[in-house]
């Protein structure tokens, strides 16, 4: 999840939804997140489907937003959850064994209750406020980063506001991976949007070792 794109169709300038993440792929995403706030659930888990066999030969893997139905319906590789979607423990008693959950914190007391599970990442939700999603979470920030890497030992992904000027400071402040979905999806070219953010994640890398 260092490079990880989350999807918004209406972010793709009319641009085909599939067309914009096969770029990004191409460009260096390592993480799909499809995100669908008002599809109904039948074509959810097409796209789900056609996301996942457009994936699988990039070896990138398809998280689903907020359903473990369409997780399981789709052979996705796991599922985001936020503070509002089903508890940690009834996910992770739905889900197969291999398959694998994000986590939003809004708040410090989400990142300590969060050191008792399993998760694939912690997610800052937002790191800075963003219009992509207007009922986001008081920003944590900078400092807010800084607390929750010393207070979490997952990998942390930090999403809002994410973007070629902010990118390398969030990897050196102790982000281990981005997530966006303007960045990219509302790039001129998502394939040199995508490359272009990994070599700013790279160059906070190298700050941080
Ligand atoms: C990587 C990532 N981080 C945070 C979110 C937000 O999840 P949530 O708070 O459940 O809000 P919605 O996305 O469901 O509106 C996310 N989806 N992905
Ligand atoms: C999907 C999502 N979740 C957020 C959170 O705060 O949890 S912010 C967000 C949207 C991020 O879009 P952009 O990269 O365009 O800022
Ligand atoms: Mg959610």
């Amino acid at each position: 999840m260092e490079l990880y794109l989350v999807t918004d169709e209406a972010a793709c300038l009319g641009r085909d939804l599939f067309w914009v993440v096969e770029e990004a792929v191409k460009g260096g995403v390592t993480m799909v997140q499809l995100r669908e706030k008002s599809l109904d659930t039948r074509a959810f888990v097409e796209r789900a489907k056609r996301l996942k066999e457009l994936l699988k030969p990039y070896q990138v893997p398809l998280i689903i937003n907020d359903r473990v139905d369409v997780v399981l319906a789709s052979d996705a590789d796991g599922v985001h959850i936020g503070q509002s979607d089903m508890p940690y423990e009834t996910v992770r008693a739905l889900l197969p064994p291999g398959k694998i959950i994000g986590l939003s914190a809004e708040t410090p007391e989400h990142v300590v209750e969060a050191e008792q599970w399993d998760l694939a990442y912690l997610a800052l939700s937002p790191l800075y406020a963003t219009p992509s999603k207007t009922d986001h979470a008081e920003p944590w920030g900078l400092t807010g980063l800084h607390w929750v890497r010393a207070n979490s030992r997952h990998p942390l992904v930090v999403i809002g506001g994410l973007n070629q000027q902010n990118t390398t400071e969030a990897i050196e402040n102790g982000a281990n991976g981005i997530a966006v979905i303007s960045a990219i999806c509302s790039a001129e070219s998502p394939r040199t949007a995508a490359a272009q953010l990994k070599n700013r994640i790279q160059a906070g890398q190298a700050k941080t070792v």
